[in-house]
């Protein structure tokens, strides 16, 4: 794990769009594994600015996102479909049917599930992972739990997650309560991986995923044992690692 330290949210998706752009210019192909929440979204401005000004084409680019609200529809203004649709698939020149989000519509857990697992799989490995930092250490929606769970899988969000994303919604009653997400064998295959992590909400969970135990009670401590994983943090996210050392 390398962590590399900006001074603001703004220097940490610059260095984080430059990663994922020079993995495009390097591999046009490239599998691109897609977060959502407020982090990435100064990552997709930046990415469509140099898109914008011709430096950048994501025509055979492929993308699997990390997951989606159980019940929210590509229609659905929180739905992690409309927001990737919103922050980047409709402001460049990807082909649409590369992208992959788990479908929200689907109500029978299991095959939306197994249908997801199985595009994963057959897309191979995820060139560069990029995720995002639940506040409570949360990667994807793999939220803290016993075990980690390999492949994709329903969740119940924990009610910090509930409350947490309440934000993007008109009340803490209209979050869903579950989710697909991604597992963390997905994640763990991908060749690069970077953790974006931004605010003080997040300087708890990230100490916890840096020098605390790998525990699945802190999902994002496991990218410890990924070979090649950099962590893009701001003087806010790092605060708490900065106190204890
Ligand atoms: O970036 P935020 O909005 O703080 O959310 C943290 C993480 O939680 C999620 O929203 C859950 O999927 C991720 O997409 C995100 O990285």
């Amino acid at each position: 794990m390398t962590i590399y330290e900006g001074k603001d949210y703004k220097e940490i998706c610059e260095k984080a769009a430059e990663l994922i752009a020079s993995e495009i210019r390097m591999n046009p192909r490239a599998v691109l594994g897609l977060s959502t929440g407020s982090t990435p979204i100064g990552v997709y401005d930046r990415l469509v600015e140099w898109y914008e000004k011709g430096q950048l084409d994501f025509s055979k680019v492929t993308t699997i996102n990390l997951d989606e609200y159980k019940g929210l529809g590509a229609e659905h203004e929180q739905g992690y479909r409309f927001f990737m649709n919103q922050y980047l698939f409709d402001r460049v020149n990807i082909d649409k049917s590369r992208t992959f989000v788990p479908d929200g519509t689907e109500m029978d857990s299991d095959k939306a599930c197994c249908e997801y697992e199985e595009i994963i799989e057959e897309k191979g490995r995820i060139d560069l992972q990029l995720l995002g930092l639940g506040a409570n250490g949360h990667i994807g929606f793999n939220e803290p739990g016993d075990v980690f769970i390999p492949d994709t899988h329903c969740v119940r969000l924990t009610e910090s997650t509930v409350e947490a994303n309440s934000r993007f919604f008109r009340s803490k009653e209209e979050v869903p309560k579950e989710a697909y997400s991604m597992g963390i064998k997905g994640i763990m295959q991908a060749r690069h991986i970077i953790l974006l992590a931004s605010g003080k909400q997040k300087a708890q969970a990230l100490y916890e995923a840096v020098y605390g135990d790998i525990t699945p009670g802190v999902p994002a401590s496991i990218l410890k044992l990924h070979p090649h994983t950099a962590v893009f943090a701001d003087e806010e996210a790092l605060s708490v690692i900065k106190e204890k050392s």
